[in-house]
């Protein structure tokens, strides 16, 4: 008989790559600065060197900013000494106030230690276990959401398409799966995606150094391009969408993410390609009424003016490095999420899916 029933998605076969691993002692973030050499887990037994990971990128994306401050906040909670969640809370507030402080721009981390603190507001004596189960939750529902995300984004794209991403937003950047790189992962999966580029994303290369190397992990064939080829491609017809992750969506479905998205959409409506975004609920801040509102991070000049570690800029140069752009919700097509997909995102659309 005639096999008719759907190709899957062998969820497992993506799950080797784990960059957040609780030991129950420590946190272990796998070192992405490192990446793709050296496969080395960074040990953090404190709250304090979470904070400082998160700041230096060894772990980054904005999911996998919010699990580690979750982690730790666990961390934090080993130097209370209290008898019940609320003055627990009030203890650890200034460890949680730095590692809110670690980075600016990705609403996740702040996300993330609401709820730590929300669930130790209300714990009793056993708050400890409670902290921790929280945590523990965070990760687990970051997982299903980027599965979920994978199936719907997927299902938007044409069978045969070729498309592009942008930094990471892979297992490196989530709990697992990834978010923009899931619905690759899926599209490629389901046979709907035959061709996929990957940009370096300069200047820290989240492209070069960790997407094309997790796919290569996953035996997905990709090509590297320059940042500075991407509108070349389109033109040349290779791509039918941009699929891209999210720092930041807010109530009018204006979009943070990496530097470089913003002229990515550009290109991507002016060659009639399609841009998608893939973001957990977690990164929708209703709270921030348009894009212009985002603090966006700057980092230090040193980024733009080495490669990796050595000086290539003449001395007495200045650089100016954002590392993040917004892209306003007319430019994009789809904002993909596990509570559904907004088409053409606005303010009315957003608030249909995410209240308030
Ligand atoms: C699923 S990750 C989504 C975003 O966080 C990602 O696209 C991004 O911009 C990451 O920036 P980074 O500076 O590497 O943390």
């Amino acid at each position: 008989m005639e096999n008719t029933s759907a190709p899957a998605i062998d969820f497992a076969r993506h799950d080797r790559i784990r960059p957040i691993r609780w030991t129950g002692q420590s946190l272990e973030l796998l070192d992405q600065r490192r990446l793709p050499f050296e496969v080395e887990y960074l040990a953090c037994a404190d709250s304090d060197e979470v904070a400082a990971a998160i700041h230096a990128l060894a772990v980054r994306g904005a999911p996998a900013i919010g699990i580690s401050a979750a982690w730790g906040a666990v961390l934090a909670a080993r130097e209370a000494d209290a008898a019940d969640g609320a003055t627990a809370l009030a203890q650890i507030e200034p460890a949680l106030q730095r590692l809110n402080a670690a980075r600016p721009t990705a609403v996740n981390l702040a996300w993330a230690l609401a709820r730590m603190r929300r669930a130790l507001a209300g714990a009793g004596d056993d708050w400890r276990d409670v902290l921790e189960r929280e945590a523990r939750a965070i990760e687990t529902e970051d997982l299903a959401a980027n599965r979920r995300m994978g199936e719907l984004g997927a299902g938007l794209i044409e069978p045969g398409s070729g498309v592009l991403t942008h930094c990471n937003t892979g297992s490196l950047a989530t709990a697992g799966f990834g978010t923009a790189l899931g619905v690759i992962r899926a599209g490629v999966a389901l046979g709907r995606i035959d061709k996929v580029f990957a940009d370096e994303t300069r200047p820290w290369m989240q492209g070069s150094r960790l997407t094309v190397w997790e796919l290569q992990q996953d035996g997905i064939d990709a090509t590297l391009i320059a940042d500075a080829a991407a509108s070349h491609l389109m033109k040349d017809g290779q791509v039918d969408w941009v699929v891209v992750g999210a720092d930041r969506i807010c109530a009018n479905g204006d979009v943070a993410n990496k530097i470089g998205t913003y002229q990515l959409a550009i290109s991507a409506r002016h060659h009639g390609r399609k841009f998608m975004v893939v973001a957990p609920s977690s990164t929708v801040d209703m709270d921030t009424a348009s894009g212009d509102l985002i603090e966006i991070e700057e980092r230090d000049q040193a980024e733009l003016l080495g490669v990796a570690g050595s000086r290539i800029v003449a001395e007495g140069i200045r650089a100016w490095n954002p590392v993040f752009d917004v892209t306003p919700a007319t430019l994009i097509d789809a904002i993909v999420t596990e509570k559904g997909i907004v088409e053409r995102p606005d303010e009315a659309s957003m608030r249909a899916m995410f209240g308030r």
